[in-house]
This record gives C-alpha cells, sequence and structure tokens, in this order.
C-alpha cells in the first residue's frame, strides 16, 4: 500500500486563488488560506472500495434525476489507465436515452429559467461546497480512471469546482441595457435571457473541470444541460451530477448520457430543443460537430486542440524559462491542449537552455497517480503511446536527436519517458501536430521576427508563451501572436476568473471569466411603442 500526502485547501478565499505547478504537482492555492498537509494511505482497490461506499462511484446515467441504466442494459467498461484494471462497468447509452434526457431538460428549463437569479445562484454554491467537501474523493476518481498524480487531481477539483462558486456569483450580474431612442415615443430595451437546453460534449483530459466550464455558467444563466462525459473518464462526471442533486438542484436541470459517441451527438444535434451544442475536444470532431448544428442553427462554442509555441529568447531568465517550460509540458503528461508543443529557443541561449531543461526532465518521476511523489502519471491509452512513438520516429528520421528520454518507460503499460528531443524542424509531425504527450522539441531560431512566424505557422491559436526580461518585446510579441492565451514568464495561466479559448481552428468562444456568461445568453431587443399617449 502506499502512502502519500495530499494537500488539502480550504474553501475560503475562492476569488484570489490562482493554479500553479511546481514540478511535483499542481495545486490551487489560495491567497489567504496555506494548504493543511495530511497523510492518506491508498491503493486502486481501497480508493474504489471507499468511493463505493461513499456513494459517488455511480455507473448509470441521469436522466430526470433518476439514475438509469442504458434501455438495452448495455454496458461500457472504464480501465484505470496506470494497471489496466477495470475500475468499472457504466451504462452504454445511445440515442433513445440522449433523447429522454434532452425532453428532461427542456421541461426543467421552464422553471429553472424562471427561478431569480439569487435563487440559481444559492443551488450553485451549495454544488460547490459539496465538490469541495468531497475533494480527496473526487481527486481519487479521477486518478483512478484518467492517470494524473493524485496531487495533481486534488488541483483539478479545485479548480474545476471554482468554476461553480465563480458562475454562483456571476448570475446576479446579467445586466441588460436601455438605448437612448431614436424617437421620442419609443423606448428601447435589451433583456438577456437563457439560450435554452445546451448539449455539453467533453474530453478525458480534464473529467471536472471541463464540465463544470460549461456546466456552472449554462446553469447560472438558466439554461439547463446534458451531459456527455468521455466514455474514458465518466465516472467524475458522475459523480459530479450525484452531488448536483445533493445540493438540491432540480431534476433534469443536469443530465448525464454516456456510451455511443456519434449517436448521442447526432441525437443532441438534431433536436430542435437543444438550442447549443457545447463541445471541448479535437479539431475533428469539433468541426463535424459545428457542421451538423447547421441543420437545426444551434449556436456552438468550440474548446478544441492546440499546438502551443513557447518561445524562449536570448534575454530570458533561464530559471524562469525552465521551470515555466516544465510547467507548460509536463502537466497531465503532456496531455493538456495548452501543454507548450513546440518549444522555439533563440541560438544565443540554445545549448545552456536544452541542457538544463533536460536535467530538470531527468527528476521528473514516472508511475502509478497514487504513488508518492510521482509527478508523470501514463497516457490515457495505448493509442496515445503509439502516436507520440510515430512522432518521435518521424523527427529522428528528418535528424532531430533525443536529448533525454525518447522510448517507453520500463514501467510498461502506456508509461513514456519524459522526452527532450533537439534540432526539430518546422516540417517534422512534431511541430505539426498536438503530440499530447510528454515530449518537449526543441526548435532553434534567430530572430524575434522569424520566432513570431515560426509561432503563427500553424493553424491552431490556443495557447502560446514567451520568456523574456525585455518588457517591451513581451508586448510586441504577445499583440503578434495568433493565440488566445498568451503567458509571459509564466507556464501556468488557467483560472477561472479569465476567458479560456483558442482563435484559428483551436475554437469558438470562450469559458471562464465574465466573459463565459455571453456563451449562454441570448440578446432581446424590445421597443416599446406609443409612449406619448395616456
Ligand atoms: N481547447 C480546450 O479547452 C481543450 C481542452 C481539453 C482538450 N482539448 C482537446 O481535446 C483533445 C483530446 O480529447 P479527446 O481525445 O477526448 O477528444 P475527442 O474529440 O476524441 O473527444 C471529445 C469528446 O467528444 C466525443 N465524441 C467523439 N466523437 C463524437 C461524435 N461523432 N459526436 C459527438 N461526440 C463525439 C468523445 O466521446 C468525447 O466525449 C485534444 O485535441 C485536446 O487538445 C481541448
Ligand atoms: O486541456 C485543456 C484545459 C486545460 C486548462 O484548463 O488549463
Amino acid at each position: 500500500m502506499n502512502t502519500l500526502k495530499a494537500s488539502r485547501i480550504s474553501t475560503a478565499a475562492g476569488r484570489f486563488a490562482k493554479l500553479i505547478w511546481r514540478p511535483s504537482h499542481l495545486v490551487r492555492v489560495h491567497a489567504s488560506a496555506p494548504p493543511l498537509t495530511r497523510q492518506i494511505s491508498m491503493d486502486a482497490q481501497s480508493v474504489a472500495s471507499r468511493l463505493s461506499n461513499s456513494g459517488l462511484l455511480r455507473s448509470q446515467g441521469l436522466i430526470g434525476g433518476k439514475w438509469v441504466d442504458a434501455y438495452d442494459r448495455k454496458t461500457l467498461k472504464v480501465y484505470n489507465p496506470a494497471t489496466g484494471e477495470v475500475v468499472a462497468d457504466v451504462s452504454c447509452m445511445g440515442g433513445r436515452e440522449t433523447n429522454d434526457a434532452i425532453s428532461s431538460a427542456y421541461d426543467a428549463f421552464h422553471s429553472w429559467s424562471k427561478l431569480t437569479a439569487a435563487e440559481r445562484s444559492r443551488f450553485l454554491r451549495r454544488w460547490y461546497d459539496l465538490l469541495i467537501a468531497h475533494r480527496e474523493e473526487l481527486g481519487q476518481l479521477i486518478t483512478l480512471e484518467q492517470g494524473k498524480p493524485l496531487k495533481e487531481a486534488l488541483g483539478e477539483v479545485s479548480y474545476g469546482a471554482g468554476f461553480i462558486e465563480f458562475y454562483a456569483e456571476e448570475a446576479k450580474r446579467v445586466y441588460g441595457d436601455i438605448i437612448p431612442s431614436p424617437l421620442a415615443d419609443r423606448r428601447l430595451f435589451v433583456l438577456k435571457q437563457p439560450v435554452g437546453v445546451v448539449g455539453s460534449i467533453t474530453p478525458w483530459n480534464f473529467p471536472l473541470a471541463m464540465i463544470t466550464r460549461k456546466v456552472g455558467p449554462a446553469l447560472a444563466c438558466g439554461c439547463t444541460v446534458v451531459i456527455k462525459p468521455s466514455e474514458l473518464t465518466p465516472l467524475t462526471a458522475l459523480a459530479a451530477a450525484e452531488l448536483s442533486l445533493q445540493a438540491g438542484i432540480p431534476p433534469g436541470v443536469v443530465n448525464v448520457v454516456m456510451g455511443n459517441a456519434p449517436e448521442i451527438g447526432d441525437s443532441l444535434l438534431a433536436s430542435t430543443q437543444v438550442r447549443k451544442i457545447t463541445f471541448t475536444g479535437s479539431t475533428a470532431v469539433g468541426k463535424k460537430l459545428m457542421t451538423g448544428a447547421g441543420g437545426t442553427v444551434k449556436r456552438v462554442s468550440l474548446e478544441l486542440g492546440g499546438n502551443a509555441p513557447c518561445i524562449v529568447f536570448d534575454d530570458a531568465d533561464l530559471d524562469v524559462a525552465v521551470k515555466g517550460t516544465l510547467a507548460a509540458k509536463f502537466r497531465n503528461s503532456g496531455q493538456t491542449c495548452v501543454c507548450a508543443n513546440r518549444v522555439l529557443v533563440q541560438e544565443g541561449i540554445y545549448e545552456k537552455f536544452a541542457n538544463a531543461l533536460s536535467k530538470a526532465v531527468q527528476n521528473l518521476q514516472v508511475g502509478d497517480g497514487f504513488t508518492e511523489g510521482v509527478v508523470q502519471g501514463p497516457l490515457i491509452n495505448e493509442a496515445a503511446v503509439r502516436k507520440v512513438e510515430s512522432f518521435i520516429e518521424d523527427a529522428i528520421s528528418k535528424g532531430a536527436k533525443i536529448l533525454h528520454g525518447g522510448k517507453r518507460h520500463s514501467l510498461g503499460m502506456t508509461f513514456y519517458e519524459p522526452t527532450v528531443i533537439s534540432d526539430v524542424k518546422s516540417e517534422m509531425l512534431l511541430s505539426r501536430e498536438e503530440v499530447f504527450g510528454p515530449v518537449a522539441p526543441l526548435l532553434r531560431f534567430k530572430t524575434e521576427d522569424e520566432a513570431i512566424h515560426l509561432a503563427n505557422d500553424t493553424n491552431a491559436g490556443l495557447a502560446a508563451y514567451i520568456f523574456t526580461n525585455n518588457m517591451q518585446r513581451s508586448w510586441r510579441v504577445s499583440e503578434a501572436l495568433e493565440y488566445g492565451l498568451v503567458g509571459v514568464n509564466e507556464g501556468i495561466i488557467s483560472t477561472e476568473v479569465a476567458p479560456f479559448g483558442g482563435i484559428k481552428q483551436s475554437g469558438l468562444g470562450r469559458e471562464g471569466s465574465k466573459y463565459g456568461m455571453d456563451e449562454y445568453l441570448e440578446v432581446k431587443y424590445v421597443c416599446l411603442g406609443n409612449m406619448n399617449s395616456n
């Protein structure tokens, strides 16, 4: 049995919370409440049995406030990627269950949207409190089905719950407008109203936060939701949904279906009752959904893949650049959409930076996310490892050199060695596509203009990072980068209070912050005429 130290975080001071990544973990730190530390001991099996006793290990879908099996009783298996063991059999649903979930959400919309903002806010706040009260179980569940180290998983729970807290507050700030009328006998108003039923489709890499980032603002605005989590990681979504019921959120406001993804997606797209699709995942699936939404002219928000450049200039502080790159690249074993995908290094600092990064990467401990000290978990599945292998083979065949790692880890399963690879060129797969694994490819550049050109030479436009001590350069380059998010001398920039989203083929719309509310609101213009009559 492993002994593990988990950081426990107070629920106070949420607004001042920020995400940080230390080589050893990702946690959300609260300004006024230092984390307490306590010992917990566990292995995957004892975690599963404890979760089962807590009532949070659910295996059925949630439709209209009831836990239901797939109508044909089919199930699908959820695996622990660190061990290959089956964690649970969950309902494998399809179109019929999705249609019922949509009807439940549609019925619930009429009453939920009519609550006062303060009432919806209180429901969300109670949900947030429960997510935080069950932080440890939720963190364990994330590690169990997704594989990330427990400390990172606990960080995700705080981050994910933060969206519910933030939007509990934001619910009360949906303001309309009064427009000065061009005609004396008219008054012009703008109302903001909820979009309606929202279909929310999410990936496996952040099993909680990618859901709460959508559902928080949707519920705050008065919308109801049908959630379709990834089939690889449905357990966290189901546990969060169970807590939404415990928070008193009325039946039908939150529904969860999972199983046959294309069938569920098609039902959501075809329904005229679903007024919006919000999707986080690959660009390929996002494009399909965007096309499909055209049939019923639904609103669409898309958070898609990235190809983040991390630019290290000669004038950067070497330690800051190495620490920031390590954080931006190796968080969740390289499996985040904002992970640095290409590290562009100016020629004057290239050798020093390559050596320092390789040295730092040697210290990243790989293993089961429940083992103390582990900072790199397994990749999600065999296909993910094969993708990394093929990208490395492609790069080596075209002249790149491995500085550290470069192969499967001796632990087997889907563990891959944290890798630094130099002499990467822009025509290699590592530069063209998202590797989604623990590989830092180093590319050399000479001038600022060349770095900007290389960085923008992609269809993606999600996150970019710059390391420089020159203030003017940091402004110039931030403005020139065709990306939705830019980190300057910082490798972890996500927080619920700031807008998150991409441009170009990385997506449409923003999540988090006050801007995240607009995605779930319609603007209605009301003209009040004949004002001069008695
Ligand atoms: N921009 C962001 O905020 C963000 C965040 C996390 C992940 N991502 C991206 O997600 C990708 C990794 O996640 P993934 O492998 O789960 O992506 P994916 O596109 O394969 O799957 C995402 C979700 O879509 C569902 N899906 C697949 N086919 C579908 C269909 N035809 N109709 C409806 N739903 C369908 C999946 O079951 C899953 O729930 C990466 O490209 C990553 O960059 C982006
Ligand atoms: O993988 C995408 C989300 C990562 C984040 O929110 O920082």
